[in-house]
């Protein structure tokens, strides 16, 4: 039995470059009917998974040691060392800075602890997403085609290549048809390098080999066939392959702007402090105190607890997307997403369902109506004679294989639908497609490309030679010198050829998409463009019908409620475009849009584009190229649009790239487009690009959300302390221990749970945001400075009521007077419960939280439940009581801080109803 794997070694090492293509699918002990299920299994078993491990670039260990090098963790590690020092020189030393320098480490710990688990997670939610992205491969098993992940080839398999394609594993070209590939990726080359079925001498170096294509290298144009030499770690790619970690290197805008942000404020919060420390001292203030208390100062600054929420809040964005069948490959598209402000969609499986049926067929003057939908071959065509030869010329034409049901599956189509359409309708006129194929066998083909629009192959029947033409009307009949009819071949003169045009327009008024189909004799299987798609006869045209997939109609509407304008950019024909766009809402009823074309495009300068882009809000572009599908996304972004566009075809990349956010199809797109793109959408749906928009500006919303929740408690730890240094209070309101266990205790949970609410009603009935608004707008600050202010005329009006309860002079206090400990319970549990209101009034900015309910984010409520779980143990626990210097907070406590904590909400509700008002009254 032959040893695959000895055979393996062997043809790579002999270089299976030299040996002819058959020789080599035989040493490796395959055929041009692929391998035997049963023998991939088997191999697969012997060589493991096509995959590279990823190797990670740096030890959890120094990635969580990491942790402790930024800014926060060095101010408080310093900060706890001042401490510590103080506790040590101290005479006697002060147990309570020793109790202090320690809490400060364990914020420390934890914070590297939730940081490190933070972008671990990000990680992970990145290598998931990744994985989910979908790989796959085309092959010949049994003489069949079928598609597995690419993770699954084995040496020996037959591989399909066509353009679009990534190449999944080291393989050796055996058929080619002009055959191109990018081997960028592996060799820095970047102009697409021409690939054989021929064998190449031996001593050619292996790269440059001009018959083998590399794994991790894309198909330019063309197709082919190539078997399988080498997988996974055994490639080529494989062995050069150090992947570093790609998520770190991700910092989006929003993360920039938060970092900024933070750093600014922690910079603020130091330099106050440091006044503060000299304003007390040299107002006679024993030195160690005033240490204390201008630490409490900048630590009650400092946002600790922010970027892990801002990490959590990005990560559930991401993850909320993906079920809703949006694939984020890069964090920055969440936020990006939020403002798309234009959707360039095609419509082919976008807005379609891209089930194709054949719904008529047109020759010699007149139309045959085809019954029965999908791909089950069942239903008929009307007086089949007269296109019967069209069809077989048509199914012939083709690579898509119809798959009988299996399973729960029924008829599916293996490969273009529109070509899966063409053979149903084949079927239903009689025709039996296999004996047609070996009558007539496929000799040679030029494949298929949306720039000629055209695909042609070549067969041998009967010892004389064809040309199979199908493609784009126009672009056919501009090709064709004759016409058949029911009389034989004639001439095709003007009126015949108006004949055929007014049959497509009419055709495509009614939605239907159509092919024309042709035929020559050509010399020899050889035959290029120039002979195969010159001079031909037409037989005739089908019109198949891709209805508009039912969501979209919402999805479009949304969209436009949202302030978003959607651009159909498509490759097919302007009236079929145009049906679909009035069908789907794109075009208002009505409406008459302004048809673009891809010829009129290259027409039209770039400033006239762009001015017409601003004029006709209906333009609608038909018969484009992929170049075309560039210049208008470049010419939107020169509007200052940020763009989405959609694209499946390997030549859609320059424009997925160019675009603000390139779409690409999981189901139908090809590899190059996939990984061009920043979103992949599973299902192809438009309607999944307008829920990751509202799940994008959701996500936005949130992060405002904990950023005003976070920050506006702030000052409610702020102005009690400079309110005591301004009345000659000796003492601290809130202690640096009590403000560490609010921002990294009791608050954290509560501003997680706000970046994981839902979409806000009304979303999508806004405008986008312009993206040049910053994340810390001049609303935002007046937001968490109108609830800081609440929150802080209620915590020091709690802590100085409860001093001026003792009925002693402020300059009096001392630390360990009870009252004092009392008053300090009563600030930290003040903020508690302001926070806990707090979070409500943030959940929107102008909707009431009657409207939105109070019991609609059960996360925030479970993370207040904890938080004041936090609160009432330091208030009772004696342990927490003697670190804290608390004191347990009696009912009539509780009862007054939950009035005065309400307040926050309260006014806010005051607020938001006069702003209502107001808006009502614009
Ligand atoms: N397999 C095929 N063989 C021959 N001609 C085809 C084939 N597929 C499509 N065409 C023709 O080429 C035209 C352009 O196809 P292309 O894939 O660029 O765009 P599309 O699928 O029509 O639309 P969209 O760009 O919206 O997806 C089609 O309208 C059709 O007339």
């Amino acid at each position: 039995m032959l040893n695959v794997a000895d055979a393996v070694a062997e043809t790579r090492d002999s270089a299976p470059q030299a040996s002819p293509a058959d020789e080599t699918l035989a040493a490796l002990g395959s055929s041009a009917r692929g391998l035997a299920g049963s023998e991939a299994t088997r191999r697969l078993a012997a060589h493991g998974r096509n995959e590279l491990v990823h190797a990670r670039q740096a030890s959890l260990l120094r990635r969580f040691a990491g942790q402790f090098t930024d800014l926060f963790a060095v101010v408080l590690i310093v900060a706890a060392g001042i401490t510590f020092v103080a506790y040590v020189l101290g005479n006697p030393p002060d147990p309570g800075n020793l109790e202090l320098a320690v809490a400060i480490l364990a914020v420390v710990v934890l914070n590297a602890v939730i940081g490190f688990g933070q972008e671990y997670m990000a990680e992970r939610t990145a290598e998931a997403l990744q994985a989910m992205v979908p790989h796959r491969a085309r092959v010949i098993r049994d003489g069949e085609r079928v598609e597995v992940t690419a993770a699954e080839l084995v040496p020996g398999d037959l591989v399909v290549l066509d353009a679009g394609d990534a190449v999944s594993a080291d393989c050796r070209v055996v058929e080619a048809h002009e055959l191109t590939v990018n081997n960028m990726a592996l060799t820095g080359e970047s102009s697409p390098v021409w690939r054989t079925a021929d064998a190449v001498p031996a001593e050619v170096p292996r790269l440059e080999a001009r018959n083998l294509v590399w794994m991790g290298t894309t198909v330019a144009a063309g197709a082919g066939k190539a078997v399988v030499t080498a997988t996974g770690p055994g490639t080529e790619f494989g062995r050069i392959f150090r992947l570093t970690s790609q998520t770190a290197a991700d910092v989006s805008p929003l993360r920039r702007q938060v970092a900024i942000m933070a750093r600014r404020v922690a910079t603020a919060a130091f330099a106050l402090g440091v006044l503060l420390f000299a304003v007390r001292l040299s107002a006679g203030s024993e030195l160690v105190a005033t240490f204390v208390f201008a630490l409490g100062v900048m630590v009650a600054l400092v946002p600790e607890g922010l970027p892990a929420t801002l990490s959590v809040a990005l990560a559930v964005g991401v993850r909320r997307m993906a079920r809703r069948h949006a694939l984020i490959k890069k964090l920055v598209a969440v936020e990006t997403l939020g403002s798309t402000t234009v959707v360039c969609t095609d419509k082919t499986g976008t807005l379609t369902t891209a089930e194709m049926t054949v719904q008529q067929v047109w020759a010699a003057g007149h139309a045959h109506q085809v019954t029965g939908a999908g791909y089950a071959p069942e239903g008929e065509v009307a007086d089949p004679g007269p296109v019967r030869e069209l069809l077989r010329v048509a199914a012939l034409c083709c690579d898509a294989r119809l798959v009988p049901p299996s399973g729960r599956q029924g008829w599916r189509v293996l490969g273009d639908t529109t070509e899966g359409a063409l053979l149903v309708a084949a079927a239903k006129a009689g025709l039996d497609l296999d004996a047609e194929r070996r009558a007539a066998p496929r000799a040679g083909e030029l494949p298929f490309d949306s720039v000629r629009k055209l695909m042609t192959t070549i067969h041998t029947r009967d010892g004389r030679t064809w040309a199979y033409v199908k493609g784009a009307p126009q672009e056919l009949l501009a090709r064709c010198t004759r016409i058949r009819d029911e009389h034989g071949d004639r001439t095709l003169d003007e009126a015949a050829r108006r004949g055929v045009l007014t049959a497509n327009d009419e055709m495509a008024g009614s939605a239907l998409r159509v092919l024309a189909v042709a035929v020559r004799e050509v010399s020899g299987p050889g035959a290029g463009h120039d002979e195969a798609e010159n001079g031909l006869t037409l037989l005739g045209l089908a019109g198949m019908l891709d209805p508009p997939r039912p969501e979209v109609v919402a999805a479009v509407a949304a969209c436009h409620e949202a302030g978003i304008r959607v651009v159909m950019v498509t490759g097919d024909y302007a009236l079929t475009a145009e049906a679909i766009a009035r069908r789907v809402g794109i075009l208002g009823p009505g409406t008459v849009p302004r048809t673009v074309t891809g010829a009129e495009l290259d027409r039209t300068g770039d400033a006239d584009l762009r001015t017409l882009l601003g004029e006709c809000p209906d333009v609608v572009f038909a018969r484009v190229k992929p170049e075309h599908k560039m210049r208008v996304v470049a010419a939107f972004k020169d509007r200052g649009e940020i763009v989405a566009v959609t694209g499946d075809g390997a030549n859609d990349a320059p424009a997925l790239k160019r675009a603000d956010i390139g779409v690409a199809m999981g189901e139908s797109g090809t590899d190059v487009a996939r990984e061009a793109a920043v979103m992949v959408l599973l299902d192809d749906s438009f309607a999944s690009i307008a829920a990751a928009v509202e799940l994008g500006r959701s996500v936005y919303q949130n992060i405002r959300k904990f950023l005003i929740y976070l920050f506006s408690h702030n000052l409610g730890e702020l102005v009690p302390i400079l309110v005591a240094t301004a009345v000659g209070f000796p003492l601290v309101p809130l202690s640096a221990v009590q403000v560490l266990a609010i921002d990294l205790g009791s608050d954290v949970l509560p501003a997680l749970a706000l970046g994981t609410e839902p979409p806000e009603p009304g979303i999508m009935r806004r405008p986008p945001r312009s993206p040049k608004q910053p994340l810390f707008s001049a609303e935002l600050v007046r937001r968490f400075l109108f609830l800081g202010c609440v929150q802080a005329v209620v915590v020091t009006g709690a802590f100085f009521w409860r001093i001026h309860s003792a009925g002693i002079p402020f300059a009096a206090f001392t630390y360990d007077n009870p009252v004092y400990r009392e008053a300090l319970t009563m600030s930290q549990a003040g903020i508690v419960l302001c926070q806990f209101f707090n979070g409500f009034a943030v959940r929107s900015d102008r909707l009431s939280i009657f409207r939105i309910g109070f019991r609609s984010n059960p996360h925030y409520l479970a993370a207040q439940g904890v938080a004041l779980a936090i609160m009432a143990a330091i208030s009772y626990l004696p342990p927490l009581q003697d670190l804290f210097h608390t004191a347990p907070l009696s009912l009539t406590d509780w009862g007054l801080l939950i009035a005065l904590g309400s307040l926050v909400l309260v006014a806010d509700e005051i607020r938001k109803a006069v702003l209502r008002r107001k808006e009502a009254r614009t």
